[in-house]
């Protein structure tokens, strides 16, 4: 265990997905974490969990984490501002520049606020869904404001360099625009491509391989919480999308006669265009993730996936992921394992000399 910049106490409001992600990291790290959630359940489930101990009279946070849905976070913030006068308080809403313009219409002390949004999260929500290592090499960006000083926020690094995330900073104005641009616009594309799915034949959905499966993750999440999100940053996202829309037009009449003269070459450009856009992608899961995968192939027969892991657990290896791929029908499923990239090359020999067949 290494040394942790925070002191702590850290309170974190709100235990759901982030708030017990946040306290469960923190924890692991032995820094001490104080929860509050209006829900008692989510509040029991997390302490359970071992995120964190509930409030007591006399607690002086040195940082509160909110972790509340986005269209309470300012109310929120502005509490705990008022309730402990010698914390740095942070919030991890999705959306930067609205929660600041409240707060500043509140009239709250900002001089001890900077607002915060860790690029990690998973479709679902709720604190059984915490994971100690949802940050890790993940960015997380910190929107500075004329109020106060990144040196007077820094146990709001403090608190991103622990968690193992990358920190990130920019204006509220700029978070905004650029979380449209990679993470607001893909849900709505992710959710509109789910939902052509909602009427088709059962015989065309047993055809899903990964390619559907990769874009339509996202579909899954919480339809309250993005349409907090989304209504709050409706502007940028409407302009992103309008711009999808010509490129929509443009790939529709680019198909309309594809023995047209020029119509192929037409399609090409929009392939090489998505190849050049993908391509700049800091990494396939973002940027600087600690671990490598490979892809073993499993026969598709009991007992397999137990004897996969088994001998990499005599190899000596430890697995940090998982990830199995199986169409229906397929003889063959495909198993995606994480392991330390040091570990990839004398894991890839090795289980091939054990007739593991590895496919990439
Ligand atoms: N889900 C993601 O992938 C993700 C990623 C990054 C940031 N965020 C942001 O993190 C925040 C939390 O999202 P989540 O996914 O953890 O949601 P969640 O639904 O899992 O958790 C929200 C928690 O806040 C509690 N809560 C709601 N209102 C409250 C109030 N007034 N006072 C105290 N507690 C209250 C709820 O009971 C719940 O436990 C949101 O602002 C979201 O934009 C989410
Ligand atoms: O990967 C997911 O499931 C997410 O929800 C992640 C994701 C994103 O778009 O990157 C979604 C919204 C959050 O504000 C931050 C992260």
């Amino acid at each position: 265990m290494g040394k942790s910049r925070l002191v702590g106490p850290v309170r974190i409001v709100g235990v759901g997905l982030l708030g017990t992600s946040v306290g469960l990291g923190l924890r692991g790290r032995q820094i001490e974490t104080i929860l509050a959630d209006a829900s008692p359940t989510n509040l029991r489930i997390a302490i359970d969990y071992g995120a964190g101990r509930a409030a007591a009279p006399g607690d002086l946070p040195q940082l509160i984490v909110v972790c509340v849905p986005p269209d309470v976070t300012a109310e929120i913030v502005a509490r705990e501002l008022e309730a402990y006068p010698g914390a740095i308080v942070t919030d991890v809403a999705s959306v930067k520049l609205a929660p600041l313009a409240e707060l500043r219409e509140r009239g709250a002390d900002i001089s001890r606020y900077i607002g915060s949004h860790p690029l990690a999260g998973r479709e679902k929500g709720g604190p059984l869904s915490g994971r100690a290592d949802l940050f890790i090499g993940r960015p997380w960006v910190v929107a500075a404001h004329d109020a106060i000083s990144y040196q007077q926020a820094g146990a709001i690094d403090d608190l991103i360099l622990d968690l193992g995330a990358i920190l990130v900073e920019m204006t509220p104005e700029e978070h905004d625009l650029g979380v449209a641009l990679v993470s607001h616009v893909p849900q709505v594309i992710s959710t509109l491509m789910a939902r052509r799915l909602t009427g088709a034949a059962h015989s065309s959905l047993n055809l899903a391989g990964q390619g559907l499966r990769d874009v339509t993750r996202v579909a899954a999440s919480d339809p309250d919480l993005w349409v907090q999100i989304l209504g709050a940053n409706a502007k940028p996202v409407r302009d992103v999308l309008l711009a999808y829309r010509d490129d929509l037009d443009r790939f529709i009449d680019a198909l309309e006669d594809p023995a047209a003269p020029g119509a192929q070459r037409k399609v090409a450009e929009e392939l090489a265009g998505g190849n050049a856009g993908v391509a700049r992608l800091p990494g396939k899961h973002g940027q600087d993730r600690r671990f490598s995968s490979m892809v073993v192939m499993v026969n598709d027969q009991p007992g397999q996936i137990a004897r996969l892991l088994n001998d990499i657990g005599e190899l000596n290896v430890n697995l940090e992921d998982l990830r199995l791929e199986h169409s229906p029908g397929a003889q063959i499923g495909l198993a995606e394992i994480s392991v330390l990239p040091e570990a990839v090359t004398r894991l890839t020999e090795e289980l091939a000399a054990r007739g593991w067949r590895i496919a990439g």
